[in-house]
């Protein structure tokens, strides 16, 4: 039995004009700035204190796994603990692994990450193809019969990645335009609305760089666009739709540090400031 497509689900959201993506990054400093223990108790508190003030407010919560890796497999209890209440919430879970490998190692962190059932179940990972696209494949089951999503690094916010995917390939497309195309066609074809595999923008850079037209009108199915680069990175939010243009239909914009910072207190107020305004800037 087919679960509903991750794009479907995806564009309810959008539909509710809820474009906020919260990333749960327990920084070392932001933790003692939350008052908590540099610890995975402290991480588990502040994942789960962000998902309460995500839940009908933003589209997705983002845990970067570096910052629960560092505390081995208490870490990895954490994650499940704040897995189990976005599930129960109804907030989507993008779990920010970059995973990447020879096929058959990929299937494996697809069946981590993507199973239903497995402990670490999320609705969406990011991962890296930098291994050939094929390499992913292993996601495809989850991705057409399990309701579940990717998100390939394209066109990264971090300056140090032009080098790799401005490069032009022999078929003279860049690496970022060449994932953007890839991410389209190994979406599902259910998908009448938006795409359930998309791509990682950066909303720090200038996109016709990597040959990213942002003038085009929207693909359709719509790409899924995870942009990160907002707030810490130095981007604003309230300049999504002309960073993003045509590609803003479908745009979940992520804020971590800028949202976490300032500690529990006022949490939900700064989630629901950046959420208004990210909507506002996507209002045509
Ligand atoms: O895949 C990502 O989420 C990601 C891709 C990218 O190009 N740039 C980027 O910053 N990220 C992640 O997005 C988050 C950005 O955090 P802030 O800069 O604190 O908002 C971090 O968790 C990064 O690991």
């Amino acid at each position: 039995m087919s679960a509903i497509p991750f794009g479907t689900r995806l564009a309810s959201e959008l539909a509710a004009k809820r474009h906020l993506c919260v990333g749960i990054d327990p920084h070392a400093p932001l933790l003692a700035e939350w008052g908590l223990a540099d610890d995975a108790a402290g991480a588990e508190r502040m994942g789960r204190e962000v998902v309460a003030a995500a839940a009908g407010v933003a589209a997705c919560v983002k845990p970067q796994i570096a910052f629960f890796e560092r505390f081995g497999s208490a870490g990895f209890v954490a994650l499940e603990r704040i897995f189990a209440d976005a599930r129960a919430a109804g907030v989507m879970v993008v779990a920010d692994v970059k995973r990447g490998d020879i096929g058959s190692s990929f299937a494996a962190y697809a069946d981590a990450w993507l199973r239903p059932g497995s402990p670490l179940e999320a609705d969406a990972m990011t991962v890296t193809a930098y291994q050939g696209f094929g390499s992913l494949d292993g996601a495809a089951g989850y991705v057409r019969d399990h309701g579940k999503g990717l998100f390939v690094l394209a066109a990264t916010s971090n300056p140090e990645a032009r080098e790799v995917q401005q490069a032009v390939r022999a078929d003279g497309r860049t690496v970022a335009q060449a994932m953007v195309a890839d991410a389209l066609s190994a979406g599902n074809p259910e998908d009448d609305h938006v795409n359930s595999v998309g791509v990682v923008l950066g909303a720090t850079l200038q996109l016709s760089d990597f040959g990213i037209d942002v003038t085009a009108p929207p693909a359709r199915p719509a790409l899924p666009v995870l942009a990160p680069g907002f707030g810490a990175q130095g981007a604003r939010i309230e300049d999504a739709g002309e960073i993003f243009g045509g590609l803003g239909w479908a745009l979940l914009a992520n804020e971590s540090r800028s949202v976490l910072s300032g500690g529990a207190q006022g949490l939900a107020a700064r989630v629901r400031d950046r959420a208004d305004a990210v909507a506002t800037a996507l209002t045509v």
